[in-house]
């Protein structure tokens, strides 16, 4: 098993039966899914794409990732929400922790995720005397924030490289034939490549959306497309008691029927910091709507155990949390016997680090299941690209069966639009005179 997902520490909140009477309810989440007949079905083609991707696609993204690694030292990621997160979170989960320092491989950097002056402007200082590759990323191609950052760095290649050699380092990954970025791209002569139109955003890492950026970053992708295709197979099957996939759907959802109405997910290793902030994107985006869903929430152990600790022992009940533990670290350290016990450590002499890890974990599940915590538990048997194709797909086919579940539409995310409203309002951006006077007059308030 590369990826296996347990609740058994979910039964105390829970009876077997109630899982039972939802398995009807899945399968027509199931049957919605791969017959296309549940609403956002324009936005389905993640569910066969590790199947049925352009091969030819992949093969330009890897030639691509060659020739950025061989003449930049750095390639600037540009994209926002579901045009970065998955980059970020598999360059990070499966990459040396210190990657970009260790200055052995093309380093990755990222843009456009905020709005920040000073972060584009301690970058600029940072790239200083590097040579850069750009990879803009943006489905709509119209989104602000990676759009700014972009106006930006275009400027900024261009003086630095000249008009002919910049075109050579800038890629941009945006839809098939429309958007504001598809245009530019074009009629700059950029290379691009394509978010398919039935792949929104937060699905999109298996794409060239996240594909081109981790195999800059050194890492096989042909290994991620494959453990993605295993999973598309391995949780293709309608039963409930046997789709592992499918009970984390089922029991996150008996769950938050029984109010608790917020996931923590978990990590013992920091290099899944980011896993975590793609998956709140994914789950988040896709079930917080019509006033109801699971917040996503997320915590570092045991780091976070000496500041959030206290909150999730004692304070509202109404949290789950599921664990992503790695069975096998990557590297591992032997605790040394000292002659003179000066800090008290000798009991732990001989063994290992990650030992000691895992008994965190033991012991904080039991804890956290004492104070009415319920645990479920995803394991990896360890952090490679096989294994991240892997969990992507079974946190995105369990994210679209929980959202049908729950009754919404797991493909659209129309709340984003009200900020940007009132921003584009506020900027004075054609097209938005109306909302402004309104706006004006809240502010003064
Ligand atoms: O790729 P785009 O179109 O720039 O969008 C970036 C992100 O912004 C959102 O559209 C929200 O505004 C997300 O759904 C998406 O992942």
């Amino acid at each position: 098993m590369t990826v296996s997902f347990n609740y058994t520490n979910a039964l105390p909140f829970l009876k077997e039966t109630e899982l039972e009477y939802l398995s009807e309810f899945v399968e027509v989440a199931h049957n919605r899914l791969h017959h296309k007949t549940g609403p956002g079905s324009d936005f389905l083609g993640w569910v066969d794409w590790p199947l049925h991707y352009d091969k030819s696609e992949l093969t330009r993204i890897k030639h691509a990732a060659q020739n950025i690694r061989k003449h930049s030292d750095a390639l600037i990621v540009i994209g926002i929400g579901g045009s970065y997160l998955g980059a970020r979170a598999a360059i990070e989960a499966l990459s040396h922790t210190f990657h970009n320092q260790l200055g052995q491989q093309t380093a990755v950097y990222f843009a456009g995720q905020n709005i920040s002056p000073t972060y584009i402007t301690h970058l600029l200082e940072l790239l200083e005397g590097k040579d850069i590759s750009i990879n803009v990323i943006s489905k709509s191609g119209t989104t602000t924030e990676p759009a700014i950052a972009f106006r930006i760095f275009r400027d900024y290649m261009e003086t630095k490289y000249g008009k002919e050699e910049a075109k050579k380092r800038i890629f941009a990954t945006t839809d098939r034939s429309k958007g504001a970025l598809k245009s530019l791209a074009d009629q700059e002569g950029y290379e691009t490549f394509v978010i398919p139109d039935d792949i929104g955003g937060r699905y999109s890492v298996l794409t060239a959306v996240g594909l081109l950026p981790i195999a800059v970053a050194g890492l096989d992708i042909d290994q991620m497309m494959e453990g993605a295709t295993a999973a598309s197979y391995k949780y293709n099957n309608i039963d409930l008691s046997t789709n592992e996939c499918y009970q984390y759907a089922a029991v996150r959802h008996a769950l938050y029927q029984k109010g608790k109405d917020i996931e923590l997910l978990v990590n013992y290793e920091p290099s899944l910091h980011f896993v975590s902030e793609w998956w709140k994107q994914l789950f988040g985006e896709s079930e917080g709507k019509d006033q109801k869903g699971l917040y996503p929430a997320s915590v570092n152990f045991s780091t976070d155990l000496h500041s959030m600790g206290q909150y999730v022992q004692e304070g509202r009940r109404n949290l789950i949390e599921t664990v992503i533990l790695v069975k096998k670290p990557r590297v591992d350290l032997v605790l040394e016997s000292h002659t003179q016990d000066l800090d008290g450590l000798n009991y732990l002499a001989g063994q290992t680090m990650d030992e000691v890890n895992k008994k965190a974990f033991q012991g904080t599940v039991m804890a956290h299941l004492d104070g009415g915590v319920p645990n479920l538990l995803l394991e990896l048997e360890e952090l490679n690209e096989y294994n991240f194709g892997e969990l992507v797909y079974f946190f995105q086919k369990a994210c679209a069966v929980s959202g049908y579940l729950l009754g919404v539409n797991p493909f659209d995310q129309p709340g984003v639009e009200e900020y940007k409203k009132n921003m584009f309002a506020l900027l004075g951006k054609p097209g938005f005179e109306s909302e402004i006077s309104e706006l004006e007059k809240a502010l003064v308030r």
